[in-house]
């Protein structure tokens, strides 16, 4: 619903991103008030307890800026973008509001077409205040000889976006304290040029994967505040819940204030399935939920759950049905089907075959009967773990069900050819594999998404013949299910997925059959980068086209700028692919967010190592405990620190495989865990040579380069999501010799 429709007869009050920043930090009463406030002027915005009136500003005829009555002392500053249309730019204290009028400037950028507001005097006392602390903390930096942005024409800035009032008091800014407190106050894309510029990007690539992105194409008229004001450009809130949101608490940002390039990739109609990619804490997730409000808020009136939201694992699946309800409510969240992946395929299976009684052994149970499969055997040609990628990637993976297709099979990317001889040895070993697994009344998650996989396809190619009969009139009953009566049709109009990296291609056969091809299908978000399972796909080869459609996200809402230097330095060297057999890279992934460099620290033993990660959690006493998080490569090592940790006094919650195993505490797992997670702090440790890498891949070296890269790839992805999970503060740990991953970084 727009605003304009909600509110008719009333008036139209929308906050702008940038005010509630200030907002916030007024007294909670302030605050209240504010809500209340809203909520009044909507209703009518001329009644006389709110004193609306025009401000004189400082330019000449200038009549759009108005001041409200809040509380007795606080008074909001509102744009008039016309008719009965305002935007609340700030609340400030009744003195202040008055006293500054000519340092007070709003515009339209006409590189992104945004409406933008600027507090000058704000932004000066934050600069001072800023470099006034460092001085009394005596960590101040000396100033450099010629200001930081010296070797740019204010033309130049102005180019990249950056807002023409800040100009002035950019060209004097010497030290980095300075830019972080002209940062904090600008508008948003002036912040992240500048950062991006004094972080060492040129003006090129900045133009190119900063401004660009934002850019709009048609001329701005920088009158028009009503066009201004419905760009992605302008991060406003929508209704009265939005505000409510807003003034409640930090987190529910994202809820409500989308970054331009997120708000166009989730608004976007695409022709057919669309992928999104971003380095972590982008926002990769949030868009995915916002997509789905946008496709769901389209639907027309019903009961079913024409959405599906997918993601990798039980954990993530709770945390986004948890979301999407804050974010839709109830009634839209009801036509969602939230699920993660192996559960949908479960569900697929189960129905067709009425509760398969077989027990579900996880990967790793599988590659340990691999191994006592091939200990009876005698056999050592072959490793388990070889053996179990093999029959998971290729046999299931490309649904092979006969030795002449295993014979020419394409085996890309999975190490050394084999020859037909040895082909068939392998299939020779995968039969009795099954057939022990089937004796033993089990199977695995692969084998059930298969089997889910075949039954969908069959299911898609029931529809399409039952779609071929149909007469000129389109409306025979010969689409019903034979004998059924029922409806036969795709289960789901839309499908998005999360974690994409990390599907097996079984999944996304299935997913691919479960929605009929068209306008908005699919919509997949992943990042190659954070892969963790050993699973390759190209979604092309899968019948899943996104050529033309694929958008990138570059800036983390995450991430500190310390912690992302860290954590891209981590994957110095490697090459990435883009699910499509294409290759992807993190260019432009880039932060505004500030904080202190991670915190590198190496012991002569795990014992002594464990002792630092204490005294670690000991000196972050200024947080809450389950804030922190401790990963490490093993799952002994998490044995050792939990007991370890309780034997301080403090209380450990182990993450399993479906998540924490309690709230308050410490948690701690194993790298896997960590996968969409964050924490305000986090602690990594065993980084040790040895462990991350794994040694025992060291045998593949020589043995089979490609995979031996592989594996070591996967290593690397692990610890670089494990790094990008901090909000905040990252402290690394190791014992003996530090990873080859962080000495080459
Ligand atoms: N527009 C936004 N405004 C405010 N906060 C945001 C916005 N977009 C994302 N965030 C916040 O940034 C953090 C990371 O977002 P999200 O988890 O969606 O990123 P991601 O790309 O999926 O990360 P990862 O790949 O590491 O799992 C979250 O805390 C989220 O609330």
């Amino acid at each position: 619903m727009s605003a304009h429709a909600e509110t008719r007869g009333g008036a139209t009050l929308r906050m702008l991103d940038t005010a509630d920043k200030e907002i916030l930090k007024l007294p909670r009463t302030v605050i209240g008030a504010v809500y209340e406030f809203h909520h009044k002027f909507r209703r009518n915005p001329h009644s006389p307890g709110l004193r609306l009136k025009p401000l004189k500003n400082a330019k000449a005829g200038d009549s759009r800026l108005y001041s409200a009555r809040v509380t007795a002392d606080y008074r909001a500053l509102l744009l008039h973008l016309g008719g009965n249309d305002y935007l609340l730019l700030s609340v400030k204290h009744r003195k202040e509001a008055y006293d500054h009028l000519d340092r007070i400037t709003y515009g339209i950028n006409p590189v992104t077409g945004g409406i933008e507001f600027i507090d000058l005097h704000v932004v000066e006392e934050n600069i001072s205040d800023r470099t006034q602390e460092t001085t009394r903390q005596g960590t101040e930096e000396p100033a450099r000889p010629v200001p930081l942005f010296a070797a740019y024409t204010a033309d130049q800035l102005r180019e990249l976006g950056v807002a023409e009032p800040l100009l002035p008091l950019i060209a004097k800014i010497t030290t980095e304290e300075e830019l972080l407190g002209l940062v904090e106050y600008a508008p948003r894309l002036t912040g992240e040029v500048l950062l991006a510029l004094y972080d060492g990007k040129s003006f090129d690539e900045v133009l190119d994967q900063i401004t660009r992105p934002v850019s709009v194409d048609e001329q701005v008229d920088p009158e028009d505040y009503q066009a201004a004001v419905a760009r992605p450009a302008t991060q406003v809130t929508t209704d009265d819940q939005d505000i409510q949101k807003v003034l409640e608490d930090d987190f529910s940002r994202w809820q409500v204030f989308l970054h331009p390039t997120q708000k166009k990739i989730v608004e976007r109609d695409y022709s057919g399935p669309a992928r999104v990619s971003g380095g972590p804490g982008t926002g990769k997730t949030i868009v995915a939920i916002h997509r789905v409000k946008h496709l769901v808020s389209r639907l027309g009136p019903g009961h079913d759950t024409p959405v599906l939201l997918t993601t990798f694992n039980k954990n993530l699946a709770a945390d986004l049905r948890a979301r999407l309800l804050a974010l839709v409510g109830p009634d839209l969240a009801a036509r969602v089907d939230v699920v993660h992946i192996d559960k949908l395929a479960h569900r697929v299976v189960a129905e067709a075959e009425h509760g398969s009684a077989r027990t579900v052994i996880s990967d790793n149970d599988a590659v340990r009967e691999w191994r006592d499969m091939l200990r009876e055997l005698g056999e050592t040609t072959w490793d388990a773990e070889f053996l179990a990628a093999e029959w998971s990637q290729v046999i299931l993976g490309q649904a092979i069900n006969s030795r002449t297709e295993y014979f020419r099979a394409r085996r890309a990317g999975r190490g050394r050819a084999l020859s037909r001889a040895e082909r068939n040895e392998i299939w020779q070993l995968v039969e009795r594999f099954t057939k022990r697994l089937d004796e033993k009344n089990v199977w695995t998650h692969q084998q059930v998404a298969e089997r889910a996989a075949r039954l969908e396809m069959e299911r898609d190619a029931r529809i399409r013949e039952q779609r071929d009969q149909l007469g000129p009139d389109g409306h025979e009953l010969i689409r019903r299910e034979a004998g059924s009566g029922t409806r036969l049709r795709h289960r789901y109009r839309h499908v998005v997925v999360d974690e994409a990296q990390d599907l097996h291609p079984a999944h996304w056969k299935m997913l691919r059959a479960m929605v009929a091809p068209g306008p908005n299908d699919m919509f997949i978000v992943g990042d190659p980068h954070q892969r963790i399972y050993d699973n390759y796909v190209s979604l092309g080869s899968l019948g899943i086209n996104i050529r033309g459609r694929s958008t990138k996200l570059t800036l983390s809402y995450r991430t500190t700028r310390q912690n992302l230097a860290f954590a891209l330095g981590l994957l110095s060297g490697e090459q990435y692919d883009d699910l499509d057999g294409g290759e992807e890279t993190l260019a432009g992934y880039r932060s505004v967010l500030h904080g202190m460099r991670p915190h590198l620290h190496g012991a002569a033993t795990w014992g002594e190592e464990q002792d630092a990660v204490v005294e670690q959690v000991r000196a972050w006493n200024d947080v809450s405990l389950s804030s922190i998080a401790i990963c490490v490569p093993t799952r002994e090592m998490v044995t050792d620190l939990m007991t370890r940790l309780e034997g301080a006094g403090f209380h450990p919650v182990e993450i399993g495989p479906d998540g924490p195993k309690g709230s308050d505490g410490v948690h701690v797992g194993t790298m896997h865990r960590f996968k969409g997670l964050e924490y305000q702090r986090m602690i990594l440790a065993g980084v040790s040579d040895g462990l991350v890498p794994r040694r025992s891949i060291e045998a593949l070296r020589e043995a089979d380069p490609v995979r031996y890269r592989r594996e070591r790839q996967r290593d690397r992805s692990l610890l670089f999501v494990a790094a990008t999970r901090a909000r905040d503060a990252l402290a690394v740990f190791w014992h003996g010799t530090p990873s080859p991953f962080l000495t080459t970084s």
